[in-house]
């Protein structure tokens, strides 16, 4: 057989599922054996992927992030076009079996599929059952209303509201959401050249003042802006509302100490035009240059064997990532899986949300090192260290820096 490789990025359940997933490949044909390697966290797989494309010792596929993607678009000759390797192999490429939300994020220009969409998810909010009803409150769909019910829940004993990931889930998607522009040249998409972060918008200046003034009142607690900081006290029922992926369900199942439900990403009731669907998050795949036909044959025939609908609807279910085609989705609601797992339904609901302008997608080169940043700024934020404003006067500058860097390291 044939020998590929894969790089990604996670651990735990989504880990062990990754290997199940290449278990299962393995199984279904004799042509070709994938063998898949973790290489830590996303950003890590990012920074060892292109490190190891340098030296030409470049995996077949590696997995990367949404934040990692003008990265890995613009670097010049790592990639072959996903949509390319499937059509040489002389598949059938249809662009619209896709989700719509997923159609956009890793595309080229002219629509081509440059990444193949993998584990995509959506930054839902998850409600610990128990919390709500003590508190005699319903969950909130805007923060209008989630600013109403934060004091009973805090008196209900509950920390009212935490969430995983500042950035993706309180930066990002509360551009997405909100349908506001997050930078300019059409959020990225149009040219790397001179685009210029829009951070400092009065309507994200505003959010993070009330999730200061809500972490002062005690309706907010701030673990930390990372990825893990904040699972724990929600599977412990400590939190009331947890902002997570759609893609941490598997996980919690087993996890979690109490009932719990979902719902989506709160918006802003103010902002006019506002409840658009989020980004996309989680990641996808690209196949690395350089590598024989043989390989690349492998590596077109697992991107099928992915987007076929049970492999879809087995990583669905067992993960929470959304399923990311249409055929996935209408088999699993079929099944009456939904009527028996709301909460993995919740994801793709917030994806299939009415389109805003603003509300496709980003393309922003160095987004990780962008992120660091914003989450360094964050952290000076909840201890006191700095005003708001001051904090998104630093981001959109040192940021700004970062986007005329990369605009010139990619020609
Ligand atoms: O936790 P994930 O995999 O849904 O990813 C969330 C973000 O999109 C990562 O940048």
């Amino acid at each position: 057989a044939t020998n590929i490789t894969w790089w990604h990025g996670m651990g735990g359940r989504n880990g062990e599922v990754i290997n199940e997933v290449a278990q299962k490949f393995n199984a279904a044909q004799p042509s070709c054996a994938l063998t898949p390697v973790s290489k830590g966290t996303y950003e890590e797989a990012l920074a060892a992927g292109i490190a190891a494309f340098r030296s030409g010792e470049q995996p077949n596929i590696l997995q990367v992030f949404d934040a990692g993607a003008a990265t890995i678009i613009n670097a010049k000759g790592a990639v072959v076009p996903a949509e390319d390797l499937i059509k040489d192999a002389g598949y059938k490429f249809d662009r619209n079996a896709f989700i719509p939300g997923v159609r956009y994020f890793y595309a080229a220009a002219d629509g081509k599929f440059v990444g193949m969409p993998f584990n995509s998810s959506a930054p839902i909010m998850y409600i610990n059952s128990e919390a709500l009803k003590k508190a005699g409150v319903e969950a909130p769909k805007t923060w209008e209303e989630f600013e109403a019910i934060a004091p009973k829940l805090k008196d209900a004993g509950y920390i009212p509201l935490v969430q995983s990931q500042l950035t993706w889930e309180f930066t990002e998607n509360f551009f997405s959401r909100n349908n506001i522009q997050f930078a300019t040249n059409n959020n990225g998409y149009d040219s790397v050249v001179d685009t210029k972060l829009k951070v400092t918008d009065p309507n994200l200046i505003m959010m993070f003042e009330k999730l200061k003034a809500w972490s002062d009142e005690g309706y907010f607690k701030y673990y930390g802006a990372g990825w893990n900081d904040n699972q724990k006290p929600f599977e412990e029922g400590k939190v009331a509302l947890w902002v997570g992926s759609s893609g941490s369900f598997g996980g919690l199942k087993k996890t979690a100490t109490m009932p719990f439900s979902a719902t989506f990403l709160p918006y802003w009731g103010s902002i006019k035009g506002a409840g658009a669907h989020s980004f996309i998050g989680g990641a996808a795949l690209f196949a690395m240059s350089g590598k024989s036909a043989e390989e690349n044959k492998c590596v077109a025939d697992f991107f099928q064997f992915l987007t076929s609908p049970e492999i879809q609807k087995f990583y669905h279910q067992a993960t929470g990532y959304v399923a990311i085609t249409e055929a996935a989705y209408e088999l699993a609601k079929k099944e009456g899986y939904y009527d028996k797992e709301p909460v993995a339904e919740v994801g793709i609901k917030q994806l299939k949300l009415k389109d805003g302008e603003w509300s496709k997608g980003y393309r922003l080169g160095f987004y990780p090192q962008i992120r660091e940043i914003m989450e360094r700024e964050y952290g000076r934020i909840f201890s006191g260290e700095t005003s708001v404003k001051d904090a998104f006067d630093t981001i959109e500058r040192q940021g700004n820096q970062l986007l005329e860097r990369f605009a010139k390291t990619a020609g």
